[in-house]
Parts: structure tokens; sequence; C-alpha cells
């Protein structure tokens, strides 16, 4: 069997830096047309000139003849001037600004404290500029449990933040919950949506304790039990427009995932369309891939579909068990398994 369809884009990946920059930029470059790249570096991408030098070491680690875009993002902080958002929206290569609750996750240590005491007048400034808000959904609060922190945030800070800025476009980055799924198709659908990870409709809680720890399927916001996963799923085989592909690849060496206090985040941008197409093809749901994939993701930004395609045929492969590069490794998700879709270029 095999499907041809529109090349899809990548709404969230982390190529990071350095080594690991040049080792993982052709794969996302090899599938996906462009990428919406976090700017969780250390420091972060506060700045539109920051950003811009940062997109040109992505040119430059991308395979000859390659036409992949990265497309660019600010880090939002206490800090950030309306004026950087009128920068970043002139410059061309910035599509959006990313919130970090300050310590939600990989490197958010400079992210947000406040956003309503800090944040207000950036935020009318991205509503003038049609300036999408990206947002990882969880609250800090160490006294909140960590499955239920994705839920507490959206009672606590998104359902305000719609009701003050109706108008401010907000995608929900990596939805791991059923809340997260009604609170989406509850919204206005020309200004609320979300990215869906390959791990977070593949995989539940379970994943993480399988044989023992697995430090591998650790991400945030973290696995959740089977009926988010499946109540994920379905939203997205659904054939929605709300929900569009972001893998939330995001790299760490071997050694700071398998250690006594191992890294959030899981690499998949190897094995992301494998895994999207099984379940799409598990929900009887293929006619509905190319949407989500390739077509969901631009509608939402406004931007052009692309005009490329890409095949995805029924070939069984093996995962590799690691990438090597400089002078370490990274492990995919699915490290050693067999896929049965294999994407090519057509
Ligand atoms: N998802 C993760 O677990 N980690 C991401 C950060 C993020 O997207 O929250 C990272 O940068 O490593
Ligand atoms: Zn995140
Ligand atoms: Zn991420």
């Amino acid at each position: 069997m095999e499907l041809s369809i529109t090349r899809p884009d990548d709404w969230h990946l982390h190529l990071r830096d350095g080594e690991i920059l040049q080792a993982v930029v052709p794969h996302s470059s090899q599938h996906f047309g462009r990428a919406i790249v976090m700017p969780n570096l250390r420091p972060p991408i506060t700045a539109t000139a920051a950003a811009m030098t940062y997109r040109q070491s992505i040119l430059k680690a991308l395979p000859k003849d390659s036409d992949f875009n990265p497309l660019m993002t600010l880090y939002l902080t206490d800090t950030t001037s309306p004026n950087e958002i009128k920068l970043a929206r002139e410059s061309g290569v910035v599509y959006a600004v990313k919130l970090y609750p300050a310590g939600a996750t990989t490197n958010s240590q400079d992210g947000v404290t406040d956003l309503f005491g800090k944040c207000l007048p950036v935020l009318e400034q991205m509503v003038q500029l049609k300036m999408p808000l990206l947002v990882h959904g969880e609250v800090t609060n160490p006294d909140v449990d960590v499955f239920d922190r994705e839920k507490v945030f959206i009672d606590t800070v998104l359902s305000p933040l719609i009701q003050k800025f109706p108008q401010l476009k907000v995608v929900m980055e990596h939805i791991t919950t059923k809340d997260a799924v009604d609170f989406v198709l509850s919204s206005d659908e020309r200004f609320v949506a979300a990215t869906v990870t390959p791990q977070h409709i593949v995989l539940n809680r379970n994943s993480l304790f399988q044989g023992g720890l697995q430090p591998h399927n650790y991400c945030l916001p973290v696995l959740k039990r089977e009926i988010h996963r499946q109540a994920i799923a379905s939203a997205v085989t659904s054939g929605s427009k709300r929900f569009f592909l972001g893998t939330d690849s995001a790299p760490h060496d071997r050694k700071n995932k398998e250690c006594s206090c191992g890294c959030a985040g899981i690499y998949n941008s190897p094995v992301a369309l494998s895994l999207y197409a099984k379940v799409f093809e598990e929900a009887g749901a293929l006619d509905k891939l190319e949407a989500f994939a390739s077509f969901n993701g631009p509608d939402f930004y406004g931007l052009p579909r692309n005009s490329s395609k890409i095949r995805l045929s029924k070939t069984p492969w093996t995962v590799p068990a690691s990438y090597s590069y400089g002078l370490g490794d990274i492990v995919p998700m699915s490290a050693g398994q067999v896929l049965d879709w294999l994407p090519s270029p057509l």
C-alpha cells in the first residue's frame, strides 16, 4: 500500500544548536517542508536579531538542495517589549511567540512568572499584529499533581487569557489530556488550535514504567492515562481542523536522559510520520492524515500549503538504536522497533 500526500510541516520542533543541530536538521528536513522552531536554547531566543542569527545557522546545517524553511519564534519573558513584537513581525522570519511558564519544562527558567501581571501590553500588541501565542500549557505550582498541571493551566490561565483576548491566536502545544481536547473543541476555531505529538497519541503513561523506568519515553507534559490518549487520537483522526502536526521532537544526548535526573524530551523526528500514519490507519482514517499533517497548520497560521508531495509506503523498517553525533548519541523514540510506514520524497 502506498499513499502520496502534500509535504507535511512540523508546527513544534526543537533543533537545538551546535553539534546536535547538525545531527538532527537532516532528519526534519527530509520529511517536512517547514517547521516552527522552538526558542528554548541557552540562552533563549528572546529577540528578533537572535532569531535571525539562529535561522542562519539552521540554514547552514541543511543538506545541499534542501528547501526546508525554518519558521522562527521568540521566547516570551516578563520583560519582552511590545516593540520587540513589532520587530519580529517586520522581520518576516518570526512567526510566533512562545510562552513557557517559568520552570514548566526544559530551559524554561527564563520564562514568564506572571502572565497577567507582566505581559498585558505585549499580548495586546500580538493581537494587533496577529502574532500567534504558542503555549506550553502547564502550571508550575509544585503543589499541583504533575498529571493535573495541564488541566489546571486551562482553568486558571488559558480560559481567562482567551476571555481577555478573544482575538489572540493561541496554539496549545503538545496537548496531553481529554480536557485540552474539549477546551480546543469548545473555542473559536479561528483563534484556538492545538498541536499533537506522536508520543501523546501512541503511548500512555504505562510506557514510562514498562519493565523498568523508560527515560526515553519521558517528556513534558508527561504521558497521561489511556483515556486521554484515546480522546486525543480520536479528535485528531476525526478530521477536525483544530488539530495539527507538531512533533515536539526534543533531542537530548543519551547521557542526559539515562542518568539520575534525566531531561524531559523525546527525539521523534525520524519516526514521527510513521507513527502518525499508524494511528490514522488504526482508526480507519488514512484519508484524514493529509489534512492533519499538511493543511490544518498552514491554514491556521495563514500560510500557503506546500506544493510538493511525499510518499508513505507500507514498507517495514527498523528504527536505529541511536544516532551518533560528535562525541555523543541520541536515542530516538521507538528505537530498535519495526515500524510499518516508510516516508520518502516523491
Ligand atoms: N517536551 C519536552 O519534554 N521537552 C522540550 C521542551 C518542551 O517542549 O516542553 C525540550 O526542549 O526538551
Ligand atoms: Zn513544551
Ligand atoms: Zn517542545
